[in-house]
């Protein structure tokens, strides 16, 4: 039986193919394909982008369990949560498949890899209540107590994935031999996990260490001759795929300011209800979205992006271009915050 192109189905043919045509650029747009499949993008970006890879066929992966898999890991992301939706999946599996295209990374990772960074990018934040893992750990949720506040967010997600794997129909790595399993496993793990903001100085600290005594083989390509190197490369590479939306063209990055301020919001609303303290930059009654996203670019993102242009220089030059430029514009619509004159 055959299966629709892109896996979902659209009314719009011509709509659809001008939109997918940009699934490998930067300036891929998530919230159109949301748009235009009814949403259901995650499924639409996961199964394009595997096939586009040859990936189905590398591991005899029918298209039929794919997209059975994929359909139903996007039916448990929350599509009435405003950011940590299906979208922002969706933003994420194509954002870590352009980043593995990098021309400094030709070669250097093996299908196993790049299977598993793919699919720990599609599932790294299914079953997202909207709510972050300091507020899980204060509230003493059943999540929080069932992973003894370690990483909550990030546990749920994995075994939530990994358990859907045993629906009908939905096997699928039923194909991968054991052995393949087992390295896939770890690695999807490990780099879910590593997008728990509370890990990323120490990700960032390991990436600059590589940077500084970077290897590079005669062809230019990053040279990684051991386990721990590529591993720490995958985690850093999913976690700025994670932290990519300031490096967007700025018309998509302020919708997911948007979005991430509306679900932040809510979560300081039920703070203030339960008489918890609010959250920072929680509080609808006194946030300044602007500064919040400087702060944010200037301590968080830019340290991140800097270091993993230096590692695939010249090649997230662009994107590094988009973030200063960004960080600029937030600046300016500071309110009254006069833009320094050059005279
Ligand atoms: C477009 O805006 C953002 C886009 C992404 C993030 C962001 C931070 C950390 N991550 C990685 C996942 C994580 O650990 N989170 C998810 C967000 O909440 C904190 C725990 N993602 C934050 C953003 O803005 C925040 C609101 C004002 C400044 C910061
Ligand atoms: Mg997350
Ligand atoms: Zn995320």
């Amino acid at each position: 039986d055959v299966v629709p192109r892109f896996g979902v189905s659209y009314e719009k043919e011509e709509d659809m193919e001008n939109e997918m045509a940009n699934v490998d650029r930067w300036g891929f747009d998530a919230f159109k394909i949301d748009h235009l499949t009814n949403h259901k993008p995650l499924t639409a970006v996961t199964f394009t982008i595997l096939q586009e890879r040859g990936l189905l066929k590398t591991f005899q992966i029918p298209q039929k369990t794919l997209i059975a898999y994929v359909m139903t890991l996007e039916g448990n992301y929350n599509k009435d949560v405003k950011y940590h939706n299906q979208i922002h999946a969706a933003d994420v599996v194509q954002s870590t498949n352009y980043l593995l295209s990098a021309p400094a990374l030709e070669n250097v990772f093996t299908d196993i890899e790049i299977l598993a960074a793919l699919f720990a990018a599609a599932i790294h934040d299914v079953r997202h209540p909207g709510l972050n893992n300091q507020f899980l750990i204060a509230s003493s949720s059943e999540l929080a107590i069932l992973y003894n506040d370690e990483s909550v967010l990030e546990n749920h997600s994995v075994a939530v994935a990994f358990k859907l794997l045993q629906l009908e129909n939905c096997s699928l790595f039923e194909t991968l031999t054991k052995k393949q399993l087992q390295q896939l496993r770890r690695l999807v793990i490990d780099m879910v996990l590593a997008t728990d903001m509370s890990k990323h100085m120490s990700l960032l600290a390991d990436l600059k260490t590589m940077v500084e005594s970077k290897k590079v083989a005669g062809s230019g390509v990053l040279l990684l001759d051991n386990y721990n190197d590529r591993m720490m490369v995958l985690k850093n590479l999913v976690h700025c795929a994670d932290l990519g939306n300031p490096t967007k063209p700025l018309d998509i990055y302020r919708k997911w300011t948007e979005r991430v301020m509306e679900e932040f919001f809510l979560q300081g609303d039920l703070e203030r209800q339960k008489g918890m303290e609010v959250s920072p930059m929680m509080d609808r009654y006194n946030a300044s979205v602007e500064k919040s996203q400087v702060g944010f670019i200037d301590f968080i993102v830019h340290p991140l992006w800097e270091t993993w242009a230096d590692l695939v220089y010249p090649d997230a030059q662009e994107l590094l271009d988009n973030l200063e430029e960004n960080r600029d514009w937030y600046s300016s619509q500071i309110r009254n915050s006069p833009t320094p004159t050059s005279e």
